[in-house]
């Protein structure tokens, strides 16, 4: 209640809540530390892009937070809440029901995703089908039927932009192209009315205009079906045009999260920084990209101090001791670096930042 007695609405519970993630891989009688701390939270119809150079724990991320990775193999520690439910309260089996009932895996090549034997039409059926592709169940109402399903899944795909869908409905997945078999996966993704869809690298396969529509549709849905989205990508200028909320990561951790308009003027991590002078100015044809020089981290041999010190060119002799903790410079934006550097080039002195949150020291 506020103070003129008007009652404010509560804020949306977000779709996912990442807390403190750590993925460990066993490699013999050792663990390797593949994705360290990580945490993020979206809200329903909100995005995020996690960026980052290949191998910095993007994919490994999202496959531990959708419980995809093999126990046998993987150690993951840390909180994932799906629409306000922390997953570890639920017995197992609840579990995974929870998850393909919240959350939806849009992968990089539609052509691994879908079945080359079957129809594309029937694939989206059987998502429905599927015990999480009840949604009317839990409402008491009962579960869909197959005509239903089909009935559905010709809207799902008129819905992702297919035209003459009930024809296309018995198509098989060779006689798509690549967009078109990526709007099925898309309307797979869909079937069981997720709050969250996390789609990993999804346009990387696709020619650029191919791309902007596949991009331009998730957009759409995630509007005009307030779900919230989570996109992997090795594509920073993507990622700022399209994201709400952009997390950088290397080495397997987050080394800056800020909100992604004006991303270029506003970033403070030298590594933010070298991405984005990375990506080719169409706009500025005198301003050739630069290329990060030197390799990511192998998680292997983490460096001591800063993961980013050996290819930092603000690098000072106290980065490479300790490890930086992430810190919030400002609403909405957390900065892993001991000397964040300012807009105009300079670095910021620790003074600069609030008193309370001064990097920790993390031996
Ligand atoms: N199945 C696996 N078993 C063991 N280690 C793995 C496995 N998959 C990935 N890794 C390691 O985990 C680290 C993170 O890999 P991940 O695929 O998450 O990176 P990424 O940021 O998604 O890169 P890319 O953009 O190339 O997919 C890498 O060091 C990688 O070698």
């Amino acid at each position: 209640m506020t103070e003129n007695g008007t009652v404010r609405a509560p804020a949306a519970v977000p779709v996912v809540e990442v807390e403190d993630l750590t993925v460990r891989v066993r490699r013999g009688s050792t663990l390797l530390t593949l994705v360290e701390g990580l945490s993020y939270q979206v809200a329903p119809a909100r995005s995020l892009a996690i960026v980052g150079e290949s191998g910095a724990g993007k994919s490994i991320g999202i496959r531990a937070v959708l419980g995809l990775l093999d126990p046998r193999r993987f150690e993951v520690t840390g909180t994932v809440r799906l629409a306000g439910v922390d997953l570890a309260t639920l017995p197992k089996a609840k579990r995974r029901g929870l998850v393909t009932s919240v959350a939806s895996l849009v992968f990089q090549d539609p052509t691994r995703s879908l079945n080359p034997t079957m129809r594309v039409g029937p694939q989206i059926a059987e998502a429905m089908l599927a015990g999480s592709g009840r949604p009317d169940e839990a409402a008491g109402e009962p579960a869909v039927g197959r005509a239903e399903a089909r009935r559905r899944s010709v809207e799902l795909m008129r819905d992702v932009g297919i035209a003459a869908p009930e024809e296309r409905y018995f198509a098989y997945p060779h006689e798509l192209s690549g967009g078109m078999r990526q709007r099925i996966v898309i309307a797979i993704a869909l079937a069981c009315q997720p709050k969250v869809i996390f789609c990993d690298e999804p346009t990387s396969s696709l020619d650029v205009t191919t791309q902007a529509a596949i991009i331009d549709l998730l957009d759409g849905l995630r509007e005009s079906r307030s779900i919230g989205t989570v996109v992997v990508t090795h594509d920073l200028a993507l990622a700022a045009s399209r994201a709400e909320q952009v997390l950088v990561m290397y080495g397997g951790q987050a080394v800056e999260t800020l909100p992604a308009k004006g991303i270029a003027r506003t970033s403070r991590m030298p590594y933010t920084q070298a991405l984005i002078r990375a990506v080719p100015d169409v706009g500025t044809p005198g301003r050739p990209p630069r290329p990060i020089e030197g390799l990511p981290p192998d998680p292997r041999t983490p460096p001591p101090g800063c993961a980013f010190a050996p290819r930092c060119e603000h690098v000072r002799d106290d980065c490479a001791e300790e490890r930086p903790a992430l810190v919030e410079v400002s609403t909405g934006h957390s900065v892993r670096c001991w000397h964040p550097v300012a807009v105009t080039g300079q670095e910021t002195t620790a003074a600069n930042l609030p008193a309370a949150r001064q990097p920790e020291v993390t031996r």
